[in-house]
């Protein structure tokens, strides 16, 4: 699996987006390392701080299944730049994915812009900050 044919995936998954609210469609695909790929969608609530991601959905149905390593995540939305991942997003993808895995992001318009883990949110909280004593 290259990186255009993961883009097509997240294309793929955008179709489902449930936006009734914001109409701002986003989707995401994860590939594993074994070669599985699992979309994400962003689903939104008429609460609308209940609104979950793409990125989110994608890897919170990976680690349900079981899965735990990746190789490439790929965003995508009708965006001017690359899609852009919010924060929160970015602190969960900091602790569930290896720091130097590729992160894809790009636009509807072809934009790409191929980055790590790690520069997605450096200096990220992470687990091993707890157990400072
Ligand atoms: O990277 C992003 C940015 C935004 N959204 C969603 C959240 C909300 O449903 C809508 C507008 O912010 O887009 C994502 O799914 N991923
Ligand atoms: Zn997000």
């Amino acid at each position: 699996m290259n990186i255009e044919k993961l883009i097509e995936e997240s294309k793929k998954a955008r179709e489902k987006a449930y936006v009734p609210y914001s109409k701002f469609g986003v989707g995401a695909a994860l590939l594993t390392t074994d070669g599985k790929v699992y979309h994400g969608c962003n689903i939104e609530n008429a609460a609308y701080s209940m609104c979950n991601c793409a990125e989110r959905t994608a890897l919170f149905k990976a680690y349900s299944e079981g899965d735990r390593e990746f190789s490439m995540l790929a965003v995508v939305a009708d965006t001017d730049r690359p899609c852009s991942p919010c924060g929160a997003c970015r602190q969960v993808i900091s602790e569930l994915c290896h720091k130097d895995m590729k992160v894809v992001l790009t636009n509807l318009k072809g934009d790409i812009l191929e980055i790590t883990v790690a520069e997605l949110l450096p200096g990220a909280f992470s687990p091993e900050d707890l157990n400072a004593e």
